[in-house]
């Protein structure tokens, strides 16, 4: 068993409720000046005032003590929507769309996550594991230390088994805490062109069953979009996901307002993402059914779009979460200091609203709160330390790492 103790910090950390923090509640954090975290053997075993934890830990003396000189520590970031798992960039199709080529309208020339399908169809597993692992590290080097990657650029049943099978090895072999999102229904892919309902007859009856059989996917998600799946096509899946045991999750409203946000508080997903087009009483059927708002805005900002209402979802009592949602389309970063930066400046929330909404809220919509998201006594002792005296910094040096150590169970990575 190993014992750390970390003094002389300044720790900034929502505290852990029992469920996701909404409404006023989500801006509350808990700030102790001088405060400690003891650990042993990666789990938080007391966190508060130094002499409190110095108390609990008497007579005992720790294997070893880490002064932070006075650093603010937050909680290592949890990016709820990633799709890390791909092959090669498009960055030909980034200047097309800086030409004025609409996001959709290429995916409708059959480029977008249709050119990704291909290149990642091509591409051996072991290629694949090592590009996917480069920017999970790069992720982690960001204060990342759990992130959720997606499947969906396979769009046949042995591709995504294959992205499935990375996006594991990936959690065995970095610090990261993975967890994995089966994404069958990301696009249709070109040889069902003709046929979508075809296709989501093969993602139900055979691509799920054989993610499940597999334990390889926690969660299920689609893309419920104009142009790719309708509301009754998502509902099929989500609902087909939710019966062999698979939590659920929606790519809601991203461009046009379908209803995928009232669709998740409907099948009782766990969360809605994007939803920058999500109309007001979506978002209150979301409030009602506890439904998190997993806010993009990365996505925006690279498509040159409006942001998501992220300031009216947390007024109207939406529980909102923060991810990158690291793409080779619509936003390719891994970076949460800079997705936070853009909430705090961009979207409205506040530097305590943001915070909550990239550890704890977004453990949350991953199912993990148990594990991480806050400082609390029983979880991992995953933390940041960071350059300046408080999250500010994150918003406030922007453009930049303020990231200046990343402690995963208790181990500097
Ligand atoms: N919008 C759908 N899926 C991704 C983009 C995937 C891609 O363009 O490769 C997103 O969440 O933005
Ligand atoms: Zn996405």
């Amino acid at each position: 068993m190993m014992d750390k103790l970390f003094r002389n910090a300044t720790l900034v950390t929502p505290t852990d409720p029992g469920r996701p923090k909404a409404g006023p509640d989500q801006g509350a954090v808990r700030v102790v000046e001088k405060g400690a975290l003891w650990c042993r053997d990666g789990l938080i075993r007391a966190v508060g005032p130094e002499e409190e934890v110095l108390r609990c830990l008497h007579p005992h003396e720790p294997d070893q003590e880490v002064d932070l000189e006075g650093r603010c520590v937050i909680p290592g970031w949890v990016d709820p929507h990633t799709h890390l798992c791909f092959a090669v960039p498009r960055e030909r199709e980034f200047s097309l769309r800086l030409q004025g080529v609409e996001y959709l309208e290429i995916l409708r020339r059959g480029g977008g996550i249709l050119s990704t399908v291909r290149s990642v169809r091509e591409t051996d597993e072991e290629t694949l594991f090592r590009a996917t692992r480069q920017r999970a590290l790069s992720a982690l080097r960001c204060g990342t230390t759990t992130v959720e990657i997606k499947s969906g650029y396979g769009l046949d049943t042995e591709t995504e088994l294959k992205m499935l099978r990375v996006i594991g090895r990936i959690g065995r072999e970095t610090p990261l805490d993975v967890v994995p999102t089966f994404l069958g229904g990301h696009a249709v892919p070109e040889e069902y062109r003709d046929a979508p309902d075809a296709y989501v007859d093969l993602v139900v009856e055979e691509m799920i069953p054989a993610a499940v059989r597999q334990g390889i996917a926690r969660f299920c998600d689609v893309f419920c979009e104009k142009g790719v799946f309708s509301v009754a096509q998502s509902r099929r899946i989500l609902q087909a996901a939710s019966a062999a045991g698979l939590g659920t999750k929606i790519h809601a409203d991203e461009v046009h307002d379908l209803g995928g946000a009232g669709l998740a508080a409907e099948v009782g997903a766990v969360s809605a993402e994007h939803l920058l087009a999500a109309s007001e009483d979506n978002l209150r059927a979301m409030a009602r059914a506890g439904t998190i708002g997993v806010v993009l805005p990365a996505t925006a900002y690279s498509l040159r779009k409006l942001f998501a209402p992220a300031r009216t979802m947390v007024d109207l009592g939406v529980p909102v979460a923060l991810a990158t949602d690291c793409n080779p389309g619509s936003s390719y970063t891994e970076s949460m200091p800079f997705v936070f930066g853009l909430a705090v400046l961009l979207m409205g929330l506040s530097v305590e609203e943001a915070l909550t909404a990239s550890t704890l809220n977004a453990a949350y919509a991953l199912g993990m709160a148990h594990k991480v998201g806050s400082l609390d006594v029983g979880k991992q002792a995953d933390f940041l330390v960071l350059e300046g005296e408080t999250p500010a910094v994150i918003a406030y040096h922007a453009g930049a790492n303020p990231v200046v150590q990343v402690y995963k169970k208790g181990e500097r990575v």
